[in-house]
Parts: C-alpha cells; sequence; structure tokens
C-alpha cells in the first residue's frame, strides 16, 4: 500500500492543553477512502485539521507525499459555517478558489467551474440565493460543490453526511466515488458504522485517546469486533452493531 500522508508516533491534540490522542502510526492509503471512527470528542476533527495543517502536532511526525499548502481540500462541519454572512450560494462555493487564485481574482472568470460543481451535487438552481436562506442540506452540498471545486489530490471531510436526507448521502457517495476514480484520496470523519462498511477501505478507530487502522471487514461481522478494544467498545455503542448482535442471536 503506498502512502500519501504518513503519521508516525504523532501526537495530537491543542496548544496548552493535553494530548487528544497520542502515539499514532497509520497511513492514508494513496487513492483510497479512509474513515475516521469514533465517539464524540475522540479527536477525529482534530486529526483532519492537523493534516490540514490548522492545528500543529504536539508530538511525533507528519510525513507527506504531496504539497500540503496546494493538494488537499477540506470540508468542514456544517456548524462552523458563519451562515449569518452576507454572500450568495454561488460566491460561497467560489471562496473553495481563494488558496489557489487568490481573493481578489474576479469571480466571474470562474463562473463555468463554479456552476459545474454546483451542478454537481444538484443546487445550481440556487446559485443567487443568500446561504443563509439555504437549508442545513442545502448548505452541506455547497461545503462539498465548494471542496469539489478545488480538484484537490486529498480530500478531508468532516462529517459530510450528518443531517442530510438519503438522496443527498446518495449524491456525495457518487462525488466521492467520481473524485477516487479521478486519482483523489478520501479521509472522512463518519459516525454511521453501516456507511463505513459498505463504503470505505479503511478507518481509523478512535477510543480512549488510542487510534488503530483498521480494514472495514474487521467491522463487518460481530465476532471480528471482538478483535482489539477499539473496534469492540466503539461498535459496540453503534446501532449497526447491535443489528448485527440481533442478527446473531437469530441465526
Ligand atoms: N480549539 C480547541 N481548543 C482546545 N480544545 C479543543 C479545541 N477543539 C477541540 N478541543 C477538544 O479536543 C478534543 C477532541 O475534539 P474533536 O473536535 O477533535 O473531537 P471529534 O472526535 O471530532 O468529536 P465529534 O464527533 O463530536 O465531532 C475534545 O475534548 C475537544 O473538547
Amino acid at each position: 500500500m503506498q502512502a500519501i500522508v504518513e503519521m508516525d508516533n504523532l501526537a495530537i491534540g491543542h496548544r496548552n492543553h493535553q494530548a487528544v490522542v497520542s502515539d499514532i502510526h497509520a497511513q492514508v492509503p494513496s487513492n483510497g477512502m479512509l474513515a475516521l471512527v469514533g465517539p464524540n470528542g475522540a479527536g477525529k476533527s482534530t486529526l483532519l485539521k492537523t493534516i490540514l495543517g490548522l492545528v500543529k502536532p504536539l508530538d511525533g511526525g507528519l510525513h507527506y507525499h504531496l504539497d500540503p499548502r496546494k493538494d488537499i481540500a477540506y470540508m468542514p462541519q456544517l456548524c462552523s459555517v458563519d451562515r449569518s454572512f452576507p454572500i450568495c450560494l454561488e460566491e460561497f462555493v467560489s471562496t473553495g478558489l481563494w488558496a489557489k487564485t487568490g481573493w481578489w481574482r474576479p469571480m466571474r472568470r470562474y463562473q463555468q467551474e463554479v456552476r459545474e460543481a454546483l451542478a454537481q451535487v444538484g443546487i445550481e438552481q440556487l446559485a443567487g440565493k443568500l446561504i443563509e436562506e439555504l437549508s442545513g442540506g442545502q448548505l452541506q452540498r455547497a461545503l462539498f460543490a465548494r471542496m469539489l471545486l478545488q480538484n484537490s489530490k486529498l480530500l478531508l471531510l468532516d462529517e459530510p453526511f450528518n443531517g442530510v436526507d438519503e438522496a443527498t448521502v446518495k449524491i456525495l457517495l457518487q462525488q466521492l466515488k467520481r473524485c477516487r476514480e479521478n486519482g483523489a484520496t478520501i479521509v472522512a470523519a463518519i459516525h454511521d458504522l453501516e456507511l463505513v462498511t459498505q463504503h470505505f477501505d479503511q478507518c481509523l478507530l478512535f477510543d480512549s485517546g488510542t487510534v488503530v487502522q483498521v480494514d472495514c471487514q474487521e467491522l463487518l461481522t460481530p465476532s471480528k469486533l471482538t478483535l482489539t478494544k477499539p473496534v469492540a467498545s466503539i461498535a459496540k455503542t453503534t446501532s449497526f452493531y447491535q443489528h448485527l448482535t440481533r442478527d446473531k442471536k437469530h441465526a
């Protein structure tokens, strides 16, 4: 497996605070789909922000086989967006290009690309609406379009499927797969274990300050869930695990 990012004895956390997770030895597989799984507060967002460069590692190494300043696109959690900012959807999505083009470039030059990104997630008809007028699901699609627009090698997504309907989940998954077919690598923090096992190759399981990297197949059966402590304790808190164990009892 070729890695696009390697974590070597990495400790992550916030300045002047104790490490959230230490001793991370993990790899982001090139052109793969890697899920970050774990309870609230376990450190998934912190790891995404550390890879992005927004948060500095507390210790250890983070080795990139790409240019972290140019090749990474990030989709933050929906709750981090200031919806009262007076900007229309099209302008909001075009801010995805600022890192490459500079904020002073006129948006008209990139209107075609922006429209295409909006069309890819099915909200092109809302282009002129203020972002405060969008529903939660529409804004989630907008965040996704802003990330797509950057056409980056590595996509980091923080809970992209939270609070969106099934149709939107389907569209966003299709787009992620298309990006992967075009060579991108995907890392996403996800709470729905069923989505993880169906669509991702590997995951990093966060539990009580540790991280373990496993193949998603390891999550498929209850017997395998006892393989490692993090797998077992995280999975037991999910309805997916309860569903599997119920099926086993009835078998
Ligand atoms: N800016 C910050 N300064 C200090 N501590 C922070 C900061 N942001 C997050 N934390 C703390 O770091 C820990 C990990 O938070 P993080 O947001 O990475 O968790 P998470 O796994 O993404 O959780 P969730 O599933 O709820 O999004 C938490 O204890 C949180 O309180």
